[in-house]
């Protein structure tokens, strides 16, 4: 089980071999069935992060104070079959990241202190925490 590190993934999964399963807010874990002629795209943890369209589908990613969510999945061996899936990552850019100022209020203080996403991927990978955990190391005194 895992989250992925980055902001989000596009995933060309095997369209006759499932496996992959999402956690929802109860924490069970449902399938995401293969659904021919289709990606799919999850978020991962640096998309705790707000995508901004800036132009012609390029996007600029920013903090957005911890208000959209990382997936965690895993993938099930449930078929003796090889099974192909295909990932693309779209990680973060080397700038430090910041909220978006209209995303931080009285209401909603920050909840992250400003990071780069080179500088959490080393904090994830040192301390083995692969499922979203090591966001919790990156918490503001107040949050
Ligand atoms: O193979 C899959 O469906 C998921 C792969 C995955 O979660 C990953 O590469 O991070
Ligand atoms: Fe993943």
């Amino acid at each position: 089980m895992h989250t992925d590190s980055g902001f989000l993934t596009i995933l060309q999964d095997d369209e006759g071999v499932g496996g992959l399963e999402v956690m929802n807010k109860s924490g069970d874990f449902v399938p995401v069935d293969p659904w021919p002629g289709t990606l799919l795209v999850n978020l991962g943890d640096m998309a705790t992060v707000r995508l901004k369209p800036l132009f012609l589908g390029i996007f600029l990613g920013v903090w957005s104070n911890g208000r959209f969510c990382n997936v965690k999945h895993r993938v099930q061996c449930k078929d003796a079959n090889t099974r192909v899936s295909i990932a693309s990552f779209l990680l973060g850019p080397e700038e430090i990241l910041e909220p978006l100022p209209e995303l931080v209020d009285d209401d909603h203080p920050r909840v992250f202190v400003p990071t780069t996403y080179e500088d959490y991927r080393k904090l994830r990978f040192s301390t083995k925490l692969h499922a979203g955990e090591a966001l919790a190391l990156l918490h503001t005194p107040s949050s």
